[in-house]
């Protein structure tokens, strides 16, 4: 379905954003391995975290609507074996997620998805997984799913990290959990850190030195209620949107700002943004606050490597503040997003094309020459990838803006075009 925005002169006003997916993955696995029911408040409800209800549904977990939160009645650390094959669909946290839960389980299980996941890379955590002692196959040797896997028997290993992947992490520290001995992952770039928060929140067996994070075998451990804060990947459009149209202000509450999350801020910061934040709750758990984000003369910058971990996901909405930039703006480090639901690299040059901006593609960087053709009438090529269609929805604004398949921002925020469009409505 294509989508018309008509040209924003002004966004304002204040909303909230819908649950955060990593969390939201992370709450439906936990609970669904917990004693008794807990709740997960505010999840996200959105096409990936749908496929990990399903899953931990086809699991044995019970799971149910209450308005807008879910309750989870969990298996008390055994899975069911399920009938058929689990469906991923389009989310890779979920396939990686599942790949190092299920290794640490009896059973046989056939993890699958989309055209789009199917040509992701699962060896990263196949091989590790496979060194823990379960058995996993796939096509091209484990390389992509389907990935049929046999699980139990599993021993500790320590891993460090050749790629920053925050979805490897966990998924060797969920197989942990059943393997003998200790489980130790070295990261040396720091990765979003929700499931080390939420194996404290659960009382897991967790213990953190530096680099290192490690976990053991469980016992059963108790269900309880867990908050999930606003995501703020899906913020992130918004402050874009206020700072590269004129007369704008926006005000996202409820949003959570872990700092392994939040490079981003620092980054349009550096480029002259007139932005706000402040943490107001969460301090064991996540750190959840305000962000308020004003038009802003935007220069470019030089992005340092290392904040490219913090920021994995904001990489196209920060090519769309680049493109509105005064200069140029140098962003390195992204070979990660050669692999995401699209070749991120080529998708975000190609919609920075269709706006007329001068842009340079490496190996894994980007030179983008700030500055938007006039009189550009952008068409939005999503490459059937949510950020993308987001992003570039967002950097089309000011000119208006047409989205080819809009549809596939309901991957991670179905009302995202609504919520776009009542900040105009105010404006
Ligand atoms: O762990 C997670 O929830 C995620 C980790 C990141 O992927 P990598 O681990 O591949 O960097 C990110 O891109 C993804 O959207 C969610
Ligand atoms: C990369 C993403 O998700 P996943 O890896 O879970 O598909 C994303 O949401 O941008």
């Amino acid at each position: 379905m294509d989508l018309l925005l008509p040209p924003a002169k002004a966004l304002r006003g204040r909303l909230r954003v819908p649950g955060d997916k990593s969390v939201t993955h992370r709450g439906l696995i936990l609970l669904s391995l917990a004693e008794g029911e807990g709740r997960l408040l505010y999840p996200l409800k959105a096409g990936d975290t749908l496929s990990t209800l399903r899953a931990m549904q086809a699991l044995g977990a019970e799971i149910t609507e209450e308005g807008p939160h879910l309750r989870v009645r969990g298996r008390g650390l055994r899975l069911k074996e399920p009938e058929d094959v689990l469906d991923c669909q389009n989310a890779g946290t979920l396939m990686r997620l599942l790949a190092g839960l299920l290794s640490g389980q009896e059973g046989f299980f056939v993890l699958t998805g989309d055209a789009s996941l199917r040509r992701r890379p699962m060896d990263r955590v196949a091989l590790p997984l496979r060194a823990m002692g379960a058995q996993i196959d796939g096509r091209e040797g484990g390389r992509y799913a389907p990935l049929a896997l046999r699980g139990g028997g599993l021993r500790g290993i320590s891993y460090t990290l050749p790629v920053p992947s925050a979805q490897v992490k966990s998924a060797l520290l969920l197989a942990g959990l059943f393997a003998d001995g200790v489980t130790e992952v070295v990261e040396p770039v720091p990765t979003r850190d929700h499931t080390e928060r939420l194996f404290r929140h659960f009382g897991l067996p967790l213990e953190t030195e530096g680099p290192r994070i490690r976990t053991w075998q469980t016992g059963p451990f108790p269900a309880r209620d867990l908050v999930v804060p606003g995501d703020f990947s899906s913020a992130a459009f918004f402050l874009v949107a206020a700072l590269i149209t004129p007369d704008s202000e926006v005000r996202v509450e409820g949003v959570g700002l872990n700092p392994t999350r939040t490079g981003l801020l620092e980054v349009l910061k550096a480029m002259g943004a007139e932005l706000e934040w402040e943490v107001l709750e969460g301090e064991e758990g996540e750190p959840v606050g305000t962000i308020t984000a004003r038009s802003s003369a935007l220069k470019g910058v030089e992005v340092d490597e290392g904040l490219i971990p913090l920021m994995v996901d904001e990489v196209p909405v920060l090519a769309a503040a680049a493109a509105w930039a005064e200069g140029e703006t140098f962003i390195p480090g992204l070979s990660e997003l050669r692999v995401k639901e699209s070749d991120r690299v080529r998708a975000i040059a190609h919609n920075l094309r269709a706006l007329g901006v001068e842009v340079e593609e490496g190996p894994d960087w980007l030179r983008i020459k700030g500055g938007v053709r006039p009189g550009a009438t952008p068409v939005v090529e999503p490459f059937h990838d949510h950020r993308i269609a987001m992003a570039f929805a967002v950097a089309g604004l000011p000119l208006g803006v047409r989205v080819r398949e809009a549809e596939w921002a309901t991957i991670s925020y179905p009302g995202f075009f609504e919520d776009l469009k009542g900040l105009y409505a105010a404006g």
